[in-house]
C-alpha cells in the first residue's frame, strides 16, 4: 500500500511487539487468549520450549516442544530473539519473520517472562510495549493455579515460590493491570493496545496524510 493510502481512520503504521507478562498462574494465557480471539490484527508469537506439552496444547499453536539437544541446536544457530531458562525448562522466541512482518504493520503478542521481556526491549525499544498482569492476591494466585489442575503440588509450590521474585520486576513495565475480574482485566489490555497503535510515532502514514490536509 503507497504511504499516503488510508481507509477510514487506517493509515499505514508500524507492527508493535505486545508483551504479557505476569507471575505464574495470574491470568496471562486466559487474557492473551481472549485477545487473539477478538483481535485479528495481532498474531501470538509461538514460542519453543522444552517443557513437556500439557494436556490439551497443540504443537505450534499453543508451543513449539522440543528435546534440549533441539533447543541448543537453535541457539547456536542465532535463532532466538531471546531465550531464558523458567521453572526449570528453556523457553525462547523464535526470530522466524517476526522483524519483517512488523514493518508491513502486523502486530505481535508475545506471552513471554520477565527476563524475556528486558532481552526484546533492548533490542527494539521502539516497538515493544510491556505490559505486567497482576493477581488481586497471593491467596487467588495459589487457588488459580490449583484450579487450573494441570500442575501437581510440588510445581505449584515451586511456581509461588517464584511469584514474588517475578511480582518485583514489576515497575520494569510500561502498564500494569490486576486481573481481579477476568473481563475488566482484558477490557483495560485491549484500551492499552488501541491506544500504543494510534501513537503518533508509529503512524508512518500520517506524515503524508498531514501534508495532504494541509495543501
Ligand atoms: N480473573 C480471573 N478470575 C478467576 N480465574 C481466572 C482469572 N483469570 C484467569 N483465571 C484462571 O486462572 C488459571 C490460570 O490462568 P492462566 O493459565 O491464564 O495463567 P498464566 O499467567 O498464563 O500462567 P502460566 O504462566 O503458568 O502459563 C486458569 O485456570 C484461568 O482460567
Ligand atoms: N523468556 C521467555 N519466557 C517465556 C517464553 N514462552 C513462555 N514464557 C514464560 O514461561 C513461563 C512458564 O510458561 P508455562 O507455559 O510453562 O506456564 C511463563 O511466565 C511464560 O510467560 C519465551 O519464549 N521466552
Amino acid at each position: 500500500m503507497p504511504e499516503s493510502d488510508h481507509t477510514d481512520d487506517t493509515l499505514a503504521r508500524r507492527g508493535l511487539m505486545f508483551i504479557l507478562s505476569s507471575p505464574s498462574g495470574a491470568g496471562k494465557t486466559t487474557i492473551s487468549r481472549m485477545l487473539l480471539d477478538a483481535d485479528e490484527e495481532i498474531r501470538l508469537s509461538v514460542s519453543v520450549t522444552t517443557r513437556p506439552p500439557r494436556p490439551g496444547e497443540v504443537e505450534g499453536t499453543h508451543y513449539y516442544f522440543v528435546s534440549e539437544a533441539e533447543f541448543d541446536r537453535l541457539v547456536e544457530e542465532d535463532d532466538f530473539y531471546e531465550w531464558a531458562h523458567v521453572f526449570g525448562y528453556r523457553y525462547g522466541t523464535p526470530k522466524g519473520r517476526i522483524r519483517s512482518a512488523l514493518k508491513g504493520g502486523q502486530d505481535f503478542l508475545f506471552d513471554i517472562d520477565w527476563q524475556g521481556t528486558q532481552q526484546l526491549y533492548q533490542k527494539d525499544q521502539q516497538d515493544v510495549v510491556r505490559v505486567f498482569i497482576l493477581p488481586p492476591s497471593i491467596a487467588e494466585l495459589r487457588r488459580r493455579l490449583e484450579s487450573r489442575a494441570t500442575d501437581s503440588a510440588q510445581v505449584i509450590d515451586a511456581r509461588m515460590e517464584r511469584a514474588r521474585s517475578e511480582i518485583s520486576h514489576w515497575d520494569a513495565y510500561d502498564y500494569v493491570v490486576i486481573n481481579d475480574d477476568m473481563a475488566g482485566c482484558f477490557a483495560k489490555v485491549r484500551e492499552i493496545l488501541d491506544a500504543e497503535r494510534m501513537k503518533r510515532q508509529r503512524q508512518t502514514g500520517l506524515i503524508p496524510f498531514v501534508r495532504q490536509l494541509m495543501n
